[in-house]
């Protein structure tokens, strides 16, 4: 489940040398779901013909040879090979930047975040470290606690090769370096695809593109969760609300703006009610990245919520009590009214030419999130 139709998320893949970046791209490429993935690789010779093969997309991937990927490309060089990516007729569902093993990943995290192509958004920054190297690596290049604390998802990798002493330390480091960011320890970069990957939009082999329901999402998840092997599931939890009572959008707001650091992503469609009647907001989060897409409600789609919320080291059940919190009470000093909707629109991505973008609002220190604003100064970005 895209956020909207029309966005494609471009996801951020970085590690340091040998973590096991291409080995959980090509897993990715082979688990795909029915997603087409867009790839761009400093070194197309790493991505296996095969799984590019099977997933019926050669092509969709550019390789930009040798070198840095954050010093071989400006941002608007990067937009160029996004636009490619994006056009419709590539058909294309999500993107994957793997970064070289020494590029810095907040320079692409900015570029990507910096694009002004509509299409795309930004799809969260995963940082491969290698369980066995680990000490090693950050003693020669101790930057890396910096890409790490920057990460919306660490994968902790070769885990098949670190006793569970040394896996349990680096845990501990990894708790200290970017504390509540959820980690996913693998072997092999074989995580779960549903971590980077929506549930295609398209069953695999099927060609007509379709919109996705909520009972596919669930099947799914099944899907993921009964016929495949390999899974981590116990690593992390995938929390579902659906409700047909509308939620309040400030404490929507309230409970967004504290959400716990282990709640990775957050995905599906917010209804607000009386709030706005004529829209439902399609919600995208991605660590502590957050963009709201209203669209008019489909014709005949029931208003309700739908939300599907993935993190690890999270409470489902208070997590689920948070939500249903948000609800409106319909009590007279809790009705919505055009105003609740402020904090909720700070976070509408606008076109470049139509206005400011949230992202472009972001706040110096942490590119993904935009800065506090006035109320007042926001009043004016209404959705038309
Ligand atoms: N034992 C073990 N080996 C792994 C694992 N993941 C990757 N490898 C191996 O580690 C080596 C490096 O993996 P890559 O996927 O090429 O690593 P990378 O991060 O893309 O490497 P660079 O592009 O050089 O930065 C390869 O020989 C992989 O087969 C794992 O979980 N366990």
């Amino acid at each position: 489940m895209s956020p909207s139709r029309s966005q494609i998320p471009v996801v951020v893949l970085a590690g340091f040398l040998g973590s096991g970046k291409t080995t959980l791209l090509n897993h990715l490429l082979r688990r795909n779901g029915g997603n087409r993935i867009g790839v761009v690789v400093n070194d197309f010779g790493s991505i296996e013909i095969d799984a590019m093969t099977v997933a019926g997309q050669v092509g969709s991937t550019i390789s930009l040879g040798n070198g840095c990927l954050c010093c071989a490309v400006d941002a608007g060089e990067l937009d160029e090979y996004l636009e490619k990516l994006t056009r419709p007729s590539a058909r294309i569902d999500v993107i994957v930047v793997e970064a070289s093993g020494l590029a810095e990943p907040e320079e692409l995290v900015r570029m990507v975040l910096a694009s002004e192509n509509p299409r795309v958004v930004y799809g969260g920054l995963a940082e491969v470290v290698d369980a066995v190297e680990f000490d090693a690596t950050r003693a020669r290049h101790p930057g890396i606690d910096r890409h790490l604390a920057l990460a919306d998802l660490v994968v902790l990798n070769k885990t098949d090769r670190a006793g569970a002493a040394s896996v349990a330390r680096v845990r501990e480091a990894l708790a200290g370096i970017a504390p509540g960011t959820p980690v996913v320890e693998t072997a092999y970069g074989r995580i779960d695809p549903e971590l980077l990957l929506d549930p295609a939009v398209r069953p695999e082999r099927d060609e007509k593109v379709r919109q996705l329901s909520f009972e596919d999402l669930h099947a799914d998840a099944y899907d993921a969760e009964h016929g495949h092997e390999g899974h981590l599931h116990a690593a992390y939890e995938s929390v579902s609300a659906v409700s047909a009572v509308p939620l309040h959008p400030r404490r929507l707001m309230d409970f967004l703006d504290t959400r716990p650091p282990g709640l990775y992503r957050i995905k599906g469609w917010a209804d607000f009610g009386d709030a706005d009647p004529d829209h439902r907001y399609a919600l995208h989060a991605v660590g502590r990245f957050l963009r709201f897409y209203p669209e008019p409600w489909p014709p005949g789609e029931p208003r309700r919520t739908q939300l599907v919320l993935i993190g690890s080291g999270t409470d489902a059940d208070a997590l689920r009590k948070e939500i249903d919190g948000c609800a409106q009470t319909g009590l007279p000093g809790d009705v919505p009214d055009e105003r609740s909707m402020w904090g909720v629109l700070r976070y509408v991505h606008r076109d470049p030419e139509d206005g400011q973008d949230a992202a472009e609002q972001g706040e110096p220190d942490d590119p993904r999130h935009p800065a506090e604003a006035d109320d007042a100064d926001d009043s004016g970005r209404q959705y038309g």
